[in-house]
């Protein structure tokens, strides 16, 4: 679930650009990258890290210009090679620079069309360089030196009939402008944000508010599903519908876990939207957990802190925050391997053995995928002298890989796949284990902006809503990668030889 910035200033943006990722970091821990276009030339920096570790002065003095774009990364299609960071670049036509968020569905068959009928050779196995040459290609009609508003709508109109899936896209153009667009079910978040400087207006789109709100842009609005925005060289901006019948399905998973709390997608507070999954999630407890005697509520830090403190306002139980966060560590979910993952729960949170002594406890999470956190967390709160720990979840069960930009390819590794609550219950060893209903979750959401009628829920009910994912897909994605392929060694060291950058690596 990458995140992705793009400015169309008037001064120049890297910085502003720089503090954007910052706050997007929790969408891509992998890798980061900036590109700005200077007097027509483009100056790029990127690399596998934090964005605090991929950029250093140097860099920042040398991406210079008043446009540009940039990109933190979170695998989900091709490897962790530092030859994947994005944003990617190609020459022709005019010079494009390209961040994508998301994951196309019909990559394989593009791969081999890209190549025959556009003659374009792809240097990298990510669906982001795949899908910056399709619209590359279509790019390629317009053969005026200017290309207008129209002309870059028209490309984006076709590129949505070529490609499937989800994505979120911002792109720079030498001597055009700005370009972003949005997959025409909305599945990955794209803000548009204003800032008026004395030079005049300037323009940012994000994956997500908060970006705008940490560089003093302000939100103008959601990029609706199948819109495109251009913003030209001189600043002035463009929008339009490029798809016939746009179908609004935000992922719901940016609202369980993904996106922070402080941000708005199409018109809906995520932390609003938590805060309702606590109210759901008690009172289900409430009328299912009766005769359970619960002392305190225990929050699992630290995206389940919101929904937390609901439910133990709900329940009218003391809330405590029980396991300290060791702030220098990021997020374990989406760190590329199960080993790594494992280790970073113990190393990221230490319970206070005060408030589970001789206590019935009940922990929450937001979600519960591999079982990585919730396993050893309970494993910690018995450490800590807990008489009982129950554990609630405010995602219903996750048996189906995601397709659209979560790294969760196989189904054999999600903890609730062709198993009942009871044996998840057993597996993680709590003495009660309870989940949202899709229905609640659904709605807890919906209740902040009820136009929405459906969102992408894919991994909760099997729904794919972009209708081209069948069995074969699914085994497809497993086998490619699965924990167990992704151990397959010569594969990722052949590939981070393919290292290409504009800009020195160190
Ligand atoms: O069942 P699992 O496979 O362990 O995945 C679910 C856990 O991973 C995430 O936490 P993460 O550490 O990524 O981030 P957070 O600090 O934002 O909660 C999520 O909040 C759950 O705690
Ligand atoms: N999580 C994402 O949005 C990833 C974007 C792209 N599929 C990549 O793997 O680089
Ligand atoms: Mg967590």
């Amino acid at each position: 679930m990458c995140g992705i910035v793009g400015i169309a200033g008037k001064t120049p943006v890297a910085q502003s650009l720089y503090d954007g990722l910052t706050v997007l970091q929790h969408r891509g821990q992998d890798a980061a990258g900036i590109i700005t276009i200077d007097q027509n030339i483009f100056n790029l920096r990127k690399g596998n890290g934090l964005v605090r570790d991929v950029f250093h002065t140097r860099h920042m003095k040398r991406l210079s210009g008043h446009l540009g774009i940039g990109h933190c990364r979170y695998p989900t299609a091709g490897t962790s090679s530092s030859a994947e960071a994005q944003p990617f670049y190609v020459n022709s036509p005019y010079g494009i620079a390209f961040a994508h968020n998301g994951n196309l569905t019909n990559s394989h068959d593009l791969q081999e069309e890209v190549f025959r009928k556009a003659r374009r050779h792809i240097n990298t196995t990510s669906d982001s360089e795949l899908l910056l040459n399709i619209f590359a290609h279509e790019l390629q009609s317009c053969t005026e030196m200017t290309v207008s508003p129209d002309d870059i709508f028209e490309v984006v109109t076709r590129v949505h009939k070529k490609i499937r899936g989800a994505y979120a896209v911002v792109a720079v153009i030498i001597g055009q402008g700005l370009v972003a667009f949005r997959d025409p079910n909305g599945i990955r978040p794209l803000a548009l944000g204003k800032r008026i400087t004395e030079m005049g207006e300037e323009y940012m789109v994000a994956s997500e508010s908060v970006a705008l709100d940490a560089v003093g842009f302000t939100f103008v609005r959601d990029v609706a599903p199948g819109e495109a925005v251009y913003i030209t060289e001189q600043g002035q901006l463009h929008t339009h519908q490029c798809y016939e019948k746009p179908n609004t399905s935000p992922c719901i998973f940016e609202f369980v876990y993904f996106a922070r709390p402080d941000s708005f997608i199409d018109g809906i507070s995520v932390y609003a939207s938590r805060v309702n999954m606590g109210r759901k999630l008690g009172e289900k407890i409430a009328r299912e957990w009766a005769d359970k005697e619960i002392d305190v509520v225990i929050p699992i830090p630290e995206t389940s802190m919101d929904v937390a403190l609901q439910i133990a306002n709900t329940l009218q139980l003391p809330y405590r925050q029980g396991f300290v966060k060791n702030r220098y560590i990021g997020r374990t979910f989406i760190m590329p391997g199960q080993t790594m993952r494992k280790k970073s729960v113990r190393r990221k949170l230490n319970a206070i053995s005060s408030e589970f002594k001789g206590k019935n406890v009940l922990l929450v999470d937001d979600s519960i995928v591999r079982g990585t956190t919730s396993s050893q967390i309970i494993e910690m709160a018995r450490e800590s002298g807990a008489n009982k720990v129950y554990f609630a979840s405010a995602a219903p069960e996750i048996r189906f890989p995601n397709v659209y930009g979560i790294d969760m390819p196989s189904a054999n590794e999600l903890i609730a796949y062709g198993r009942e609550i009871d044996q998840i219950a057993e597996l993680i060893q709590a003495d009660g284990l309870i989940f949202q209903d899709l229905k609640d979750l659904v709605e807890a959401v919906r209740e902040e902006n009820p136009d929405i009628s459906q969102f992408e829920t894919s991994v909760f009910d099997g729904n794919y809503i972009t209708a081209d994912i069948d069995q074969q897909y699914l085994e497809k994605i497993d086998l490619a990668r699965s924990e167990k392929s992704r151990q397959a060694p010569v594969l990722q060291a052949e590939l981070s030889n393919l290292d290409m950058h504009n800009m020195d690596s160190d």
